[in-house]
């Protein structure tokens, strides 16, 4: 265990709040107990418990991991008990030193069948209010996500989900439920965790729930019209479900409870593949398909002017009336960082076969066979701090510097099948990865006056890791799943305590 040098928490602004993440899909268990109603993983879990060869005819590299549903037939129904469990990790999260904790609430805990007139789960309300005088007992700040990718099933079998406008009105009644039920201690609310996972995994690649396929188009005489579609439907209907529960909050709820109301996005770094012209574009094009596809609505009240070239009448229009309510809502940005990949320019003619094709741009981690940072374990995350910078400080120069939260930022184990405890709990890359980000975060704020105002670590502990299933290891504890969900610090929770200690 290196000694740790005088980079500190006190190295960052008074204020700088130091948390972890988790969602209550990954964590909770109690799935079909306790009066939750199903989600769209569950059924998605159901139905996908093996490894399903890719039927994409177009799959980029990054999400080969993807490609899988569930690949060791795992599901959520216990997870990580944190249902049961919550009083001892909160007790982790304390002696690590933590400021905050990140969850999210489960929709269809709280309200079984989607929506409010079909009735609120009391014992799902008790469970959140429980868990938040917990952490606030503790000195812990609530961080709270209020959709992170588990829809009821209820409103996906009554409407499609976010396939319909109809889940605007439907997301309204349930942030009202959650910011009546818990504002008063709940300071901090994050709409929606990753919408761009939510809409390119669930409704092009088809990786994660609900498991819906782009439209592959191989008929060169089809109307460009073809092709990629629901997936620019699902974030359209996102971004107003955001919008909506903005507005109420800041009506209803900001004046009496005093809290924050913010959105995460998910984006990756990218550097030109090559000094070409055509790639330095393509790396540009790549941003405004990630992170400006959400951005620019949310600043600019539309869609970037690359999307609107290259999807054409696929992609959504704002009335006039939406694009207002969607200018400005936000008080801080989650930004979820992971990796950086290359961005080459793809000439093909134009062909849809899902959003990275209309996109024309390839991702990929390699140059000349030299990978851009060392790889974790999951293949698509190459470890590349200066990426957490450049994006922070992209973030702030194209958009106005809106106070930014880094919501998610972690790697997995790399070494998945140590033979020992004592193995599995060493996890040098881990503590290397939250240093060099922590330093590049810091960076951004002394040198280019970017507003970081937090850093959550995913995760806590292992947990449901989507379609790796409990496979893929991020936590800072490692939890055997063999014996009874025990948890264990990894050597990393040690560099942690030490950076914390106040
Ligand atoms: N996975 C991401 C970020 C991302 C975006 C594009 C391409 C790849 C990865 N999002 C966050 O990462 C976390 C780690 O994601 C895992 O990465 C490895 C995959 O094999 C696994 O399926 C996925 O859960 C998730 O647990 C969080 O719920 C989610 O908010």
């Amino acid at each position: 265990m290196g000694s740790i040098d005088d980079f500190s928490r006190y190295s960052f602004p008074d204020d700088f709040v130091f948390g972890t993440s988790s969602s209550a899909y990954q964590y909770e268990g109690e799935t079909n107990k306790h009066g939750r109603g199903p989600a769209i993983w569950d059924t998605f879990t159901e139905e996908h418990t093996g490894t399903q060869s890719s039927i994409l005819a177009f799959q980029i590299t990054v999400f080969s991991t993807f490609a899988e549903r569930i690949n060791d037939h795992s599901n959520g129904n216990v997870a990580v008990d944190f249902y049961h469990r919550y009083k001892e990790d909160v007790q982790r999260m304390k002696e690590m030193g933590m400021d905050a904790f990140r969850f999210s609430i489960s929709w269809s805990r709280v309200l079984p069948h989607g929506r409010l007139s079909a009735g609120v789960n009391e014992e799902g309300i008790k469970f959140y209010n429980d868990l938040i005088d917990d952490l606030l007992k503790n000195g812990l700040q609530p961080y709270v996500t209020l959709f992170h990718w588990d829809t009821p099933q209820a409103l996906e079998d009554k409407y499609g989900g976010f396939l319909s406008p109809n889940i605007v009105n439907d997301f309204r009644d349930f942030v009202d439920l959650c910011f009546k039920n818990f504002g008063d201690r709940v300071k901090k609310w994050i709409t929606l965790n990753e919408p761009w996972m939510f809409s390119v995994q669930g409704y092009d690649l088809g990786t994660m729930a609900p498991g819906r396929i782009s439209v592959v188009v191989n008929d060169p005489h089809r109307s460009l019209n073809t092709g990629a579609t629901e997936v620019y439907t699902v974030t359209h209907h996102l971004l107003l479900a955001h919008a909506a529960a903005v507005k109420l909050y800041k009506e209803k709820y900001q004046s009496s409870q005093g809290g924050q109301i913010g959105i995460t996005l998910v984006s990756h770094w990218f550097e030109p593949y090559s000094n070409s012209e055509a790639d330095q574009i393509a790396t540009k094009r790549s941003l405004d398909f990630m992170l400006g596809w959400f951005m620019d609505p949310l600043t600019k009240g539309d869609y970037p002017r690359n999307m609107h070239d290259f999807v054409g009448g696929r992609l959504p229009k704002f009335t006039t009336e939406e694009s207002k309510m969607l200018k400005g809502s936000y008080d801080f940005i989650g930004i979820n960082y992971y990796t950086t990949y290359y961005a080459q320019n793809i000439d093909a003619d134009y062909q849809s076969v899902g959003f990275m094709s209309d996109a024309r741009v390839n991702w990929t981690g390699e140059r000349n066979g030299i990978p851009i940072g060392p790889q974790a374990g999951v293949k698509w995350l190459y470890i590349y701090p200066e990426g957490i910078r450049k994006l922070l400080n992209y973030t702030k120069d194209q958009y106005m510097s809106p106070t930014i939260y880094i919501t998610e930022n972690g790697v997995d184990d790399v070494n998945n099948n140590a033979s020992s405890l004592k193995e599995a709990l060493n996890d040098p890359v881990r503590e290397k990865s939250y240093k060099d980000h922590l330093k590049n975060v810091l960076r951004s704020i002394n040198e280019h006056g970017v507003d970081v105002k937090g850093f959550f670590a995913w995760s806590l502990m292992d947990n449901f890791e989507w379609g790796s299933g409990y496979a893929v290891r991020f936590g800072l504890y490692y939890v055997d799943y063999n014996n009874n969900l025990k948890r264990y610090p990894k050597n990393s929770v040690k560099w942690f305590k030490q950076f914390l200690r106040r």
